[in-house]
């Protein structure tokens, strides 16, 4: 299976560079949590690491040709937008596309995969909704099943956690944790550090146009880090039930 290598990357918005020399590799088996301050540049690495934006440097996905792209990494960017009336299960259906022969039909293995998604997203109750006619948190759980059902090695999503309630948030991290174990690699950008530091294996940190910290939860989330990057303090615990981290205040 494969995963992400960035080498040297740099992306600029207008004459300013975003991003700056990033070297970032993600392989098989990882839960990575990208972490950073609004602005920090989390959208724009992973959309021109999809090849998705013009970026300096080599991306190993956007180096892909397309068809083998959407069969190597299933994106789920940060606005969710459903363009059209379609039903739940045939909005999930579209995450087979890649995988289907040019005017084939869903066959065996693909309504396993579908199936399989829409179970993990709690969405036996909806296949049969209009999927513009959801809830917000609803429909990005429909987008997140599309994802599920591409059935990638690699799997980007873009703040998957927005808008949903508690459990249906530790029921994503839960899930996105349990493909990594399967060996997917996945790269989620995350504002929630409570749920990153707890379900994801690996945290790296975009600050200033350049990676700050990379390494397990706990050695990227020290109080100095807190404090300069996000100008936080919190209360960390390691617990029974894993790393809790509670934002209390705002330092200067
Ligand atoms: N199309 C654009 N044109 C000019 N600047 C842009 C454009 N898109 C993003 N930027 C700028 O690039 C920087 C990085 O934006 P990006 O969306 O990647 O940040 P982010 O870390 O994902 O932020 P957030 O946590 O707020 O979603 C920001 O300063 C943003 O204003």
């Amino acid at each position: 299976m494969s995963g992400l290598v960035l080498t040297d990357f740099s992306v600029a918005h207008g004459p300013c560079d975003v991003l700056r020399d990033i070297s970032l590799s993600v392989g098989p088996g990882e839960c990575v949590g990208l972490l950073g301050p609004n602005g920090a540049g989390k959208t724009t690495l992973m959309r021109a690491a999809l090849g998705l934006m013009a970026h300096r440097g080599q991306s190993s996905i956007s180096a892909m040709p397309l068809s083998l792209r959407a069969k190597t990494v299933a994106w789920l960017p940060q606005t969710r937008e459903i363009a059209w009336p379609v039903t739940v299960e045939n909005l999930i259906a579209l995450g087979r596309l890649p995988h289907l022969a040019p005017g084939g039909t869903p066959g065996d293995a693909d309504k396993a995969a579908i199936d399989s998604a829409i179970a993990r997203m709690g969405l036996e109750g909806f296949r049969t909704r209009i999927a513009t006619q959801l809830s917000g948190g609803e429909q990005a759980r429909v987008l997140i099943a599309r994802a599920l059902a591409q059935a990638t090695p690699v799997l980007m999503v873009d703040e998957p956690a927005a808008g949903l309630d508690p459990a249906h948030q530790i029921t994503l991290m839960q899930t996105l944790a349990r493909e990594a174990d399967r060996g997917r690699a996945i790269i989620a950008s995350i504002h929630d550090l409570g749920l990153a530091a707890r379900f994801c294996t690996r945290l790296v940190v975009l600050w200033r146009g350049g990676i700050v910290a990379d390494g397990p939860p706990l050695s990227v989330l020290t109080p100095d880090l807190l404090a300069e990057v996000f100008h936080i303090r919190a209360h960390i615990a390691q617990t029974e039930d894993g790393v809790i981290v509670q934002p209390l205040g705002l330092v200067s």
